[in-house]
This record gives structure tokens, sequence and C-alpha cells, in this order.
């Protein structure tokens, strides 16, 4: 579905994504992993269309997207969340999701001055889809607070719904677990396998090994912008250059056996 080949991407003289190949396969739950800096978010943000690369290149499902803008590149069915949420806080839960709907909502214009039937119908078909996924999200009874009332928690879950309300073929999370409680992490690992179940493509970002190893059907480990590692939680939890990466090489015993603990989800709480 996703088909990134010898992606690069500088800032200057730093090289945030160095000649990074991987696919994305339909219907694969991917963790994206690394330490801080590995170039993370920059793959999302060229992915999306939010940065430009510098050479290489993105298609989906076939279509070359590179260096298209956001707007076009949603429309060819990517959807994301943010690492920092991007929600409108003095609006209602329900505009907030509403306002992924406007992408393949056809309306009009003229249409919207006059009131006509047709937006009243292309309204209310709005409405009907986002209360969809409100309620599968959980927060339906929630519709009509502002964002900035819910708890932080449920506020990435309204995130999510606006980004499902797009109807993407895939979507990708920036850190979803970020801030999150236990049991929140619990419903979030549940709302992921439930987005899966429905055929949409998941890539995400993520620091919490313990969800990481849970979720994923594949990790993708990147350090300073390359791909050290690709495979099964497990492949990757074992990896010794996964566990370096994390920890340096001039690491002593104890760091090494606290690295591996980490790397594996153990030390995920
Ligand atoms: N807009 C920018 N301008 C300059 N440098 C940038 C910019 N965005 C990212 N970088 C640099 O690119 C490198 C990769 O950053 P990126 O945010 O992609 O990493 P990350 O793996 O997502 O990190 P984290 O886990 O901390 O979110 C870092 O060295 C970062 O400082």
């Amino acid at each position: 579905m996703l088909d990134v080949e010898d992606l690069r991407l500088s800032f200057g003289g730093v090289h945030a994504v160095d000649g990074l190949t991987f696919q994305l396969g339909a219907g694969e739950i991917v963790s994206v992993i690394g330490p801080n800096g590995a170039g993370k978010t920059s793959v999302f943000n060229c992915v999306t269309g939010f940065y430009k690369p510098t050479s290489g290149r993105i298609r989906l499902n076939g279509t070359d997207v590179t260096g298209r803008r956001p707007s076009s590149i949603t429309a060819q069915g990517i959807a994301r969340t943010f690492q920092n949420l991007r929600l409108f806080g003095e609006m209602s839960v329900l505009d907030n999701v509403r306002a992924g709907t406007h992408l393949w909502l056809r309306q009009r214009v003229a249409d919207a001055l006059l009131h006509t039937p047709r937006y009243r119908r292309t309204e209310r078909e709005a409405t009907e889809e986002s209360d969809k996924w409100l309620d599968f999200v959980k927060l339906r009874g929630d519709r009509g607070g502002l964002v900035r009332n819910l708890p932080y928690g449920e506020q990435r879950r309204v995130e999510i719904a606006r980004a499902l309300a797009r109807r993407p073929e895939l979507l990708l999370l920036d850190e979803p677990a970020a801030g999150l409680n236990h049991g929140e992490k619990a419903e979030l690992l549940d709302l992921i396998r439930r987005i899966r179940d429905l055929g949409i493509t998941i890539a995400l970002i993520e620091h919490d090994m313990g969800l990481v190893m849970e979720v994923s059907d594949r990790v993708v480990v990147l350090n300073f912008g390359k791909e050290i590692a690709d495979g099964t939680p497990d492949e990757v939890r074992g990896d010794p250059a996964v566990i370096e990466a994390y920890l340096g090489r001039d690491a002593d015993e104890a760091e090494v056996e606290a690295a591996r603990e980490e790397v594996s989800g153990a030390r995920g709480e």
C-alpha cells in the first residue's frame, strides 16, 4: 500500500531521514520506533506532505505522491494524528470530528449560502458519519461539549475520530499513547485493533514499548534517519543493533539489561 524508497530529508547539515526504504502492506499494524531524534516524525511529515523530501520516492497504492501538498495526499487516502494535539478547543467535540468529513463531502458555496435541500442533506450526512465515529471511539455522549473541557486521553480519541472521518485507507498515529494512563492505554490498544479490523492500515510512532510489542504486526526501527531493523516484535526486541541504538556503544552490563527490558516493553508502564 505504501512504498517509501530511498527517502532523504535534510535540514542544513542534519540528515533527519537518510536513505530510508520501507513498505507497508494493506491491513498491517506497523510501529516505527527509535531513540529521540531518530527521524520518525520527519518520515511521517514527508509521507503526509508536511515536509518535502530532499530526494526519494513515496508511492501510495502505486501512485507517486512525493512532494505533494498535504491536502492532495489526504485525498489519496492518508490521515494522521499529531504528537501535540491539533484540535479546535473552542469547538464542540462533534464539530471537531465533522471537520474531518469535508474531504469527501461535496458541498458547493452556493448551496451553503442558500441553505438548499442538497446542503441540508450533506450536513446531515456529515453529522451522521461523525456520530458513527464518536460511537466508535466511545465518546458519543460527549459530542455537545467543548473539546477543551475533555480529559487529555479523550481529546486524543477525538483526534483519532476526526482522522477516521476522513475515511482513510492508511492512518498514521504519532505517539498516540503519550500522556495516557494505564487504563487509557488499554483502551487505545483495543481501539487500534478495531480500526485495523475495519481494513484500515495503521502506522504508529510510539515510545511506549509495551504497547508497541503488544499491538504491532511489524516494527521498523530507525536510528539517525536510517533503518536498523525491520521485523516482528519478537525479532526486533532481541536485535543487538536495536539495543545498542537505545543505549550508545559504551554501556555496561546493567545498562544493556535495562535497555533490553525497555525495548521488550517490560518497563513500558
Ligand atoms: N523543522 C526542523 N528543522 C531542523 N531540524 C529538524 C526539524 N525537524 C526535525 N529536525 C531534526 O531532524 C532530526 C529528526 O527529528 P524527528 O523529530 O524526525 O525525530 P523523532 O524520531 O521523531 O524524534 P522524537 O522521538 O524525539 O519525536 C533531529 O535531529 C531533529 O532535530
